[in-house]
C-alpha cells in the first residue's frame, strides 16, 4: 500500500514539481510507515527520482501520451494506484495537474483537496492544510473517502534530497482512444514558464510603455526568472494575456516575486500571495504592495532595476 505520486515531465524532461511531489510523498509515506511509487510518463530517466526517496517508479513509455490529454493521463494513474493499491494519491498543483485532479478523483472514487501546504496535521481522520480565498487564509480539511486526493501547492514543501535505489518497472496500462489526435506541438518559447519559475520579474503600468520592457526582460535574464504582468499592462496590448498574473490571471506560487511598478491592487496580490518573498520597487511609498512586501525599495523603477542589473551581474562575475 505506498502512497503514489504523479511525476511530471514535459518532452521527457522531470519538470522541477515533480521533485517536489516526490520529496512531500516521501515524507508522507515515512509518516504512514510505507513506500513512495511513482507513476512517470515517457520521461527519459525514471531512476532520477529515486534521488528524492522513490522506492518503485511504474515507467510508461507510449506515444499516445506525447501530448498531455487530463482524461486519458487521469485513467492512466487511476489504474497505477490501483495496481499498488494506493490509499494516497499525490499531484502537483500545475496547470496540467489542477485539470487533471478532478478528473482522477472521480475515477479513483477519492475525496481532493486541493492548495495543501504542509504534510497531513493528522492521519485519522486524514488532515491537511490548505489555502483558502485566493491564497489570503489557511483551512484545515478532513478527507473521508477511503483513497485520498492530494494537490500540493507549488514551492510550498520544496525539494528534498533523500537518496534511495528506485527499482525502475516497465509499465502498460491501457490508454483509451480519447479522440484527440494532435499532429504537432511547437514551443512559442524557451523561455521559463510563469508556472514553472522559482523567479518571477512582473511589471506594472508604472512602466510607461511596452518599449521599457527591455528592463523587465534583462533583469528576468540575469536571474533566471520569467516574466509577468499586470493586467492592464496585458489589457493595454502592452504583454500577451500569458502574462497576465492575479485573480483573474495567473497564480504565482515562486519562491522570489518582484514587482516592478504594480500599484499591488487587491486582485493583483490574490495571484502572487502564495509566493514565499516579495521584493517590491515604486515610486509611491503609499503604494499598498508595501504593506504585502517582504522587502521594498522607493524608487524609480528607471533608476533602481538597472542598477540593480549592474550588481547582479558584477556578483554573478565574482562568484563565477
Ligand atoms: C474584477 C477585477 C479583476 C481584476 N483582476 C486583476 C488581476 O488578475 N491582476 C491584476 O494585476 N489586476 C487585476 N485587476 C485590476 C486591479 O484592480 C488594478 O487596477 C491593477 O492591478 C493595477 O495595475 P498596475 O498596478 O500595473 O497599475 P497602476 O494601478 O496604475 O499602478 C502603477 C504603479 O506604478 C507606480 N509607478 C509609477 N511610475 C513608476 C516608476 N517610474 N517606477 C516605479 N513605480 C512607478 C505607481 O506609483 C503605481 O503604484 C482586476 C480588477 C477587477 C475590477
Amino acid at each position: 500500500m505506498s502512497v503514489l505520486v504523479y511525476t511530471e515531465s514535459e518532452q521527457g524532461t522531470y519538470k522541477k514539481v515533480a521533485f517536489e511531489v516526490a520529496s512531500y510523498a516521501r515524507a508522507i509515506a515515512d509518516q504512514l510507515g510505507t513506500s513512495v511509487t511513482a507513476i512517470s510518463i515517457n520521461a527519459e530517466d525514471p531512476s532520477l527520482l529515486g534521488t528524492y526517496g522513490v522506492t518503485r517508479v511504474l515507467n510508461v513509455k507510449d506515444s499516445k501520451l506525447d501530448t498531455f490529454n487530463a482524461k486519458s493521463y487521469a485513467h492512466v494513474i487511476n489504474q497505477a494506484a490501483a495496481e499498488e493499491g494506493s490509499k494516497i494519491v499525490i499531484v502537483s498543483s500545475s496547470a496540467d495537474s489542477k485539470y487533471l485532479a478532478p478528473l482522477l478523483a472521480i475515477e479513483l472514487k477519492a475525496g481532493y483537496a486541493s492548495n495543501v501546504v504542509a504534510l497531513p496535521t493528522n492521519l485519522s481522520p486524514f488532515t491537511v492544510k490548505r489555502t483558502a480565498f485566493t491564497n489570503k487564509a489557511f483551512n484545515e480539511t478532513s478527507i473521508s473517502t477511503s483513497i485520498k486526493l492530494v494537490g500540493l501547492s507549488n514551492n510550498s514543501f520544496g525539494i528534498k534530497e533523500q537518496a534511495t535505489e528506485a527499482e525502475v518497472v516497465n509499465y502498460a496500462p491501457s490508454i483509451p482512444d480519447n479522440g484527440v489526435h494532435v499532429e504537432s506541438v511547437d514551443k512559442v518559447t524557451d523561455k521559463v514558464t510563469i508556472a514553472d519559475a522559482d523567479i518571477v520579474v512582473s511589471g506594472g503600468r508604472g512602466l510607461k510603455g511596452p518599449e521599457n520592457w527591455g528592463l523587465i526582460e534583462d533583469l528576468a535574464e540575469v536571474l533566471g526568472a520569467a516574466t509577468a504582468c499586470s493586467k492592464p499592462v496585458s489589457d493595454l496590448g502592452w504583454r500577451p494575456h500569458g502574462e497576465h498574473v492575479g485573480q483573474t490571471g495567473k497564480p504565482v506560487a515562486a519562491n522570489l516575486y518582484i514587482a516592478v511598478g504594480i500599484s499591488g491592487a487587491i486582485q493583483h496580490l490574490a495571484g502572487i500571495n502564495a509566493s514565499k518573498v516579495k521584493l517590491v520597487i515604486n515610486t509611491d511609498p503609499e503604494a499598498p504592495f508595501f504593506k504585502a512586501a517582504d522587502y521594498g525599495v522607493v524608487g524609480d523603477a528607471f533608476e533602481v532595476v538597472p542598477a540593480l542589473i549592474e550588481k547582479l551581474k558584477a556578483f554573478k562575475a565574482q562568484n563565477a
